[in-house]
């Protein structure tokens, strides 16, 4: 279990802009449960209304899926959620802690520590070998070299890319960069996984075989997950979703194509926590099994 983030003040947290909210220092409605919660982020980008009055929750363990078309605001949803960006007003947790009264610099300790990304773009460092790409979050972490190569090394081959080990990002193609970065997100064990429409630029044959490869990784460590991708039958592969449409949450999205789950349990749930105490649907738990495998029933075509 990891610590809550560190909310000591730095000299460089110019961002304090919600430190002296009324309630900004707790949260009242938070369940042990929750990983992250937001509530009623709005956030607009240079003038322009981004994200507007957005609340979910991630419980431990679960993947929730953020769908919409390009320019939903789903990039900017996670950016908040990650405290990448601060909204202009709402509220996000981080297992119980405040995330919007933070300064830049404890952001990006919580980003450090506790998160893992991983974006559309496999934006790993080029002078780098896979492994060395793989090690660096546990390097910044404070984690001794010999364990950070034998963790890197280990989750190379777990998402199938170790004996492209030694090569270097503009040896391997698309698709082997971007499960380094899976390796690299997951291989630091964070206590959340943004996954930013993760195989959208990959060729068609690869994308559901990758999004399931990071799926039961993170599924089979309890990782929880918040998967952004603009296609709605990706929710067929999360617990919970929640649809966006110019900035605002619609609920659950439509899924076109039947999820495989079990009877009765409907389609993916609302992530507002709309639908009741767990509106998963989903048959097993935090470290359970490989549960994301069988569970589509249609084909991405994300
Ligand atoms: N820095 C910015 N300045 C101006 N507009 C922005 C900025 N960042 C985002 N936007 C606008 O906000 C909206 C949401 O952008 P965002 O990238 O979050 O959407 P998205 O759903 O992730 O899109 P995509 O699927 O194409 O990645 C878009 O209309 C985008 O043009």
């Amino acid at each position: 279990m990891v610590a809550p983030p560190d909310s000591t003040d730095d000299a460089d947290d110019a961002e304090d802009t919600h430190a002296d909210e009324p309630g900004g220092t707790g949260n009242p409605t938070a369940t042990d449960t929750d990983v992250l919660r937001a509530e009623a982020l709005h956030y607009a980008a240079d003038g322009v209304p981004v994200l507007a009055d957005v609340s979910l929750t991630l419980r431990e363990g679960e993947i929730l899926a953020v769908t919409g078309p390009p320019g939903s605001g789903k990039t900017a949803l996670l950016r908040c959620l990650a405290g990448q960006v601060v909204p202009d007003s709402g509220k996000v947790w981080f297992r119980g802690s405040p995330v919007h009264p933070l300064g830049a610099a404890a952001r990006e300790r919580l980003r450090r520590d506790h998160f893992g990304w991983v974006g559309t773009q496999p934006q790993l460092v080029p002078e780098l070998t896979a492994w060395e790409n793989t090690a660096l979050p546990l390097l910044l972490r404070g984690v001794r070299p010999r364990a950070a190569r034998a963790a890197a090394t280990d989750w190379l081959a777990r998402l199938d890319v170790g004996h492209r080990a030694r090569s270097r990002p503009a040896a391997l193609n698309r698709t082997e960069r971007q499960r380094v970065a899976v390796a690299r997100a997951l291989a630091a064990r964070p206590a959340v996984l943004f996954a930013d429409d993760p195989v959208a630029g990959l060729h068609s044959a690869d994308r559901a075989l990758v999004l399931r490869t990071l799926l039961s990784a993170a599924r089979s460590h309890a990782v929880p997950v918040v998967l952004a991708s603009h296609a709605p039958e990706t929710a067929t592969l999360a617990d919970r979703a929640l649809g966006l449409v110019d900035g605002r949450a619609t609920g659950a999205p439509a899924v076109t194509c039947g999820p495989a789950r079990p009877a009765g349990s409907g389609r993916a749930g609302r992530a507002d926590g709309a639908d009741g105490a767990d509106g998963a649907g989903r048959s097993g738990g935090p470290g359970g099994s490989d549960d994301s495998e069988g569970k589509t029933t249609c084909s991405l075509s994300v």
